[in-house]
């Protein structure tokens, strides 16, 4: 199955580029930079990746990007990204950054945004990866820091495709950025949130509702609502789901009782992503392989799945034609 799923094609589509950032790379950037790390080696800073929860995660994500300081770091990481989910054949990326995460500590908006988007460019002339960029708001922030940010973007559309919300969600609802989502609608933005991954159901109602998201990213506690799963189901909302990151965080105890057979069984139109793979122990491929038992090995299944990341992809409706064809045909090549 694993070859199955190395040549499946497929699109990314929960993926924090700052979550990307490798142990190794991370030291010869801070080298480069003249930056000291609090840990002694590459394998020190692995031992740290042991998380109880998100917020466990979070405090040594947001340290790990205080290494990127040029256009330069910005690029390096995103062209690492990129040689990466080019082997696993990877055909399309949505990819989040965090403006505030870098503007805060002095390094500009448009530093973050043009290494990524250049290193994203080179990616499509070399590779022949499609991409989308969507920046997210920080929800531990308030909304005058993300209207700020929204702001900054405005000037950046050709670059920025969408706007969506992560960081610590328990005490942070969509609620609190209803207004700056309704900007962020009216200026042309794709809507994208995270809900659901802690917080309880109704974040997702509030970000469906109240921000009107087109996709939700994570979404898991969704299951202990019937009335929702209905509706997700009936509106064929995409929900991003993450395997890897869910049992790294604690979302699910263990990747045998992963919610996704269950969310398939309701109807959900859900879609595979490896969300901050430096620190959750593997790429797509790897969460496509992590899920894979529980949904009996079957190539059909998983071709489902590849293809719903095309469906639930900001693309046109011909790029996404064309792509699950391409699905299609490797399906009846590989049968
Ligand atoms: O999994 C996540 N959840 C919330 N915020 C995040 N920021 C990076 N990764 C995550
Ligand atoms: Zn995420």
């Amino acid at each position: 199955m694993k070859s199955f799923i190395a040549g499946l094609p497929k699109a990314e589509l929960h993926l924090h580029i700052e979550g990307t950032f490798e142990p190794e790379l991370m030291f010869k950037l801070a080298e480069r930079n003249g930056i000291t790390l609090p840990y002694e080696s590459v394998e020190a800073l692995h031992k740290a990746y042991d998380f109880n929860q998100l917020q466990d995660f979070l405090d040594i994500y947001y340290q790990g990007m205080n290494v990127l300081q040029t256009e330069q770091d910005f690029y390096d990481l995103t062209w690492a990204y990129l040689e990466k989910v080019n082997a696993e054949n990877v055909r399309h990326v949505e990819i989040f950054f965090d403006p505030q995460g870098h503007v805060d500590r002095g390094v500009a908006f448009e530093t973050a945004l043009n290494g990524i988007h250049s290193a994203l460019q080179a990616g499509q002339d070399k590779f022949g990866i499609t991409f989308g960029i969507i920046m997210c708001f920080l929800r531990h922030l308030d909304e005058d820091d993300a209207f700020k940010t929204l702001e900054s973007a405005l000037a950046h559309k050709d670059k920025i495709i969408g706007v969506g919300l992560d960081s610590s969600e328990m005490g942070h609802p969509p609620s609190k950025f209803q207004g700056v989502f309704a900007k962020a609608r009216e200026e042309g933005f794709h809507i994208v949130a995270h809900a659901g991954e802690e917080g309880p159901a109704e974040y997702i109602y509030e970000a469906l509702d109240l921000l009107k998201v087109e996709r939700i990213d994570h979404g898991n506690t969704s299951m202990r609502d019937p009335a929702l799963l209905k509706r997700l189901s009936d509106e064929q909302m995409p929900l991003t789901v993450c395997p890897l990151s869910n049992t790294k965080l604690c979302v699910v105890d263990d990747m045998k009782n992963h919610p996704l057979p269950n969310m398939l069984a309701a109807g959900l139109k859900v879609t595979i992503n490896s969300d901050d793979p430096a620190y959750f122990g593997g790429y797509l491929n790897a969460n496509y392989e992590a899920i894979s038992d529980l949904i009996n090995n079957d190539k059909e299944n998983l071709a489902q799945l590849a293809k719903n990341s095309f469906d639930a992809a900001f693309i046109s409706v011909a790029e996404k034609q064309r792509l699950n064809a391409d699905v299609d045909s490797y399906l009846a090549k590989n049968s």
